[in-house]
């Protein structure tokens, strides 16, 4: 199975480099056509997967294409795509708000088109991606979308009206988390602490926390009760966190996100 990527920019590139950091593909087997050739190069030069020049060699050497290019641009790669696509090939598109009617009515309503939310954990094998799937998709081309992102983290299926809601709070989610992290960090070298150290104990603590929250089975509040004793120092900083609406500020970005999500339809 040949997997094409047209535009191997932050998104695509880190699915590849988690691809070609298991042992469950061919690296050759990856292919990549993207506008400015060297960000394609570089990865066949690490990893030694396929370097494309064009969409018409990406999509006639792949049997899935993955359109990982912006949402934007997809009204002038499609038309290109659908020029030389043939019977029997899978698109699987990554981005953000357009729908699989979209898609098929673009590409054609025999198009078999399955939609991935991923996100830029793939690099580190830790993506929390979903998928929805046009109704004509065979099980072996979910199977092989359930292999291929499993392979980079975890995969689930999503009815195509919460896509927009995984896009915030599982695809957008983690530039929250980097930057919750390096705040962390920042009051640590406030205090003065080196910033590699800090950053490395906050980023630590936030991936037990994650692991808690999934583990024990406890609303995040009792576990937040958990960590502040009567009088003590932990219950400063979460009242601190309450006066500056931290909660608010976070539930707020979640739904600018989806809010743009939507605008992108
Ligand atoms: N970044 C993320 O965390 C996530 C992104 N996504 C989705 O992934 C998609 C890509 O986003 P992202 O990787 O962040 O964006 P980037 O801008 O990093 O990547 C887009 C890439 O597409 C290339 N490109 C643009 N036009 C063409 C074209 N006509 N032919 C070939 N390549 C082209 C660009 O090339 P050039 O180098 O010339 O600019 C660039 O490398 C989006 O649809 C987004 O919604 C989904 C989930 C998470
Ligand atoms: O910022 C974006 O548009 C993409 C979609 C979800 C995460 N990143």
């Amino acid at each position: 199975m040949k997997y094409g990527f047209i535009g191997v920019g932050n998104m695509s590139s880190a699915i590849i480099r988690g691809m070609c950091a298991g042992d469950k593909f061919n690296n050759e087997d990856i292919l990549g056509y993207n506008r400015t050739a060297a960000k394609v190069e570089k990865l066949s030069a690490e990893y030694g997967v396929t370097t494309c020049y064009s969409t018409q060699e990406l999509v006639e050497k792949s049997d899935v294409i993955v359109l990982g290019v912006k949402p934007q641009m997809l009204p002038s790669v499609l038309p290109e795509v659908k020029k030389y696509m043939k019977d029997g090939q899978l698109i699987v598109s990554i981005a953000a708000g357009k729908e699989i009617s979209y898609l098929k009515e673009e590409l054609g309503e025999n198009v078999h088109v399955i939609r991935v939310m991923p996100n830029v954990n793939s690099r580190v094998l830790s993506s929390t991606s979903c998928y929805t799937a046009s109704e004509d998709s065979t099980e072996e081309e979910i199977k092989a979308v359930e292999e291929m992102f499993g392979a980079v983290g975890s995969i689930i299926k999503l009815t195509e009206d919460q896509f927009g809601i995984f896009s915030a709070v599982g695809g957008a989610s983690p530039a929250f988390t980097y930057m919750y992290i390096d705040a962390l960090a920042r009051g640590g070298v406030k205090a003065g602490m080196p910033k590699d150290l800090a950053l490395k104990i906050a980023a630590d603590s936030v991936m037990g926390s994650a692991k808690m929250v999934l583990e024990s089975g406890k609303h995040p509040y009792a576990l937040v009760d958990e960590v502040c004793s009567p009088g003590g120092t932990t219950i400063e900083g979460v009242c601190t966190l309450h006066e500056k609406a931290f909660m608010d500020a976070a539930e707020k970005a979640v739904t600018a996100v989806i809010e743009k999500d939507n605008r992108l339809k």
